[in-house]
């Protein structure tokens, strides 16, 4: 039998939403900390979110580049991921992780056959790896952006690395990613929204769905 496909509906911001993504059988939910994202939350937000999902589905809490008393406020509040969206190196992702005391996704931005080599640097600091979407020069956010990268750059990958995959997906994208890619786990934000921000519960659903039927 095939491993289960984890997946990661990222970018909750209401306790509705997180209702629906649970009951549409999510493993994963993510709640972002970045001002300048629509799906940004704040500490108390993502607090009783994190309170909500407990026990129930796995909890990310996605920072940017965060310094060390960002890092401990978040992790204080227990979630079971801390995601690194941002430019951080392998030294400061494996510092994180020494002091936050919670598993670490690190995302890296895939745009080249470079960006794929320096995919093996994160292998041993990181407890998962997530290849999102390199967001083009002048984007206002590293992520979330509903952009896709070229897979086929994924070929050069060392097959022993697992990987998540993410960056526009959407319900009619996941079954051709998950048969073509690969990837042990999917995260998903814009393609399961009706405007920037909002979720929509019939394009959640639609998204497990079709990924699960693909494996
Ligand atoms: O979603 C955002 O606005 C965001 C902003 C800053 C850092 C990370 C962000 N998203 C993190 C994610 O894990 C997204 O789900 C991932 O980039 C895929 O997004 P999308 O292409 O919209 O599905």
């Amino acid at each position: 039998m095939a491993d289960p496909l984890i997946i990661k509906i990222c970018g909750i911001k209401t306790p509705d939403v997180l209702e629906t993504a649970i009951a549409a059988g999510t493993d994963m939910v993510g709640f972002l900390h970045f001002p300048r994202s629509p799906r940004h939350a704040s500490v108390d937000t993502i607090a009783d979110l994190i309170s909500q999902a407990r026990g129930r589905v796995q909890t990310c809490v996605v920072l940017v580049n965060p310094d060390n008393s960002t890092v401990a406020e978040f992790a204080a509040l227990g979630p079971d991921w801390i995601q690194l969206h941002g430019p951080e190196t392998p030294h400061r992702v494996e510092a994180i992780r020494a002091e936050a005391g919670v598993e670490i996704i690190k995302a890296l931005p895939i745009g080249s056959a470079e960006d794929v080599g320096h995919v093996s640097d994160f292998h041993e600091v990181a407890d998962r790896l997530l290849l999102d979407a390199k967001p083009p020069k002048g984007a206002d956010r590293p992520g979330g952006l509903g952009d896709t990268f070229d897979w086929a750059l994924l070929k050069a990958l060392d097959p022993s690395i697992p990987f998540m995959l993410s960056g526009g997906l959407t319900p009619e994208t996941v079954a051709d990613a998950v048969r073509t890619v690969r990837p042990f786990g999917l995260d998903v934000s814009s393609g399961v929204e009706s405007a920037p921000g909002v979720k929509d519960k019939r394009l959640i659903e639609a998204f497990i769905q079709n990924a699960r039927a693909a494996v």
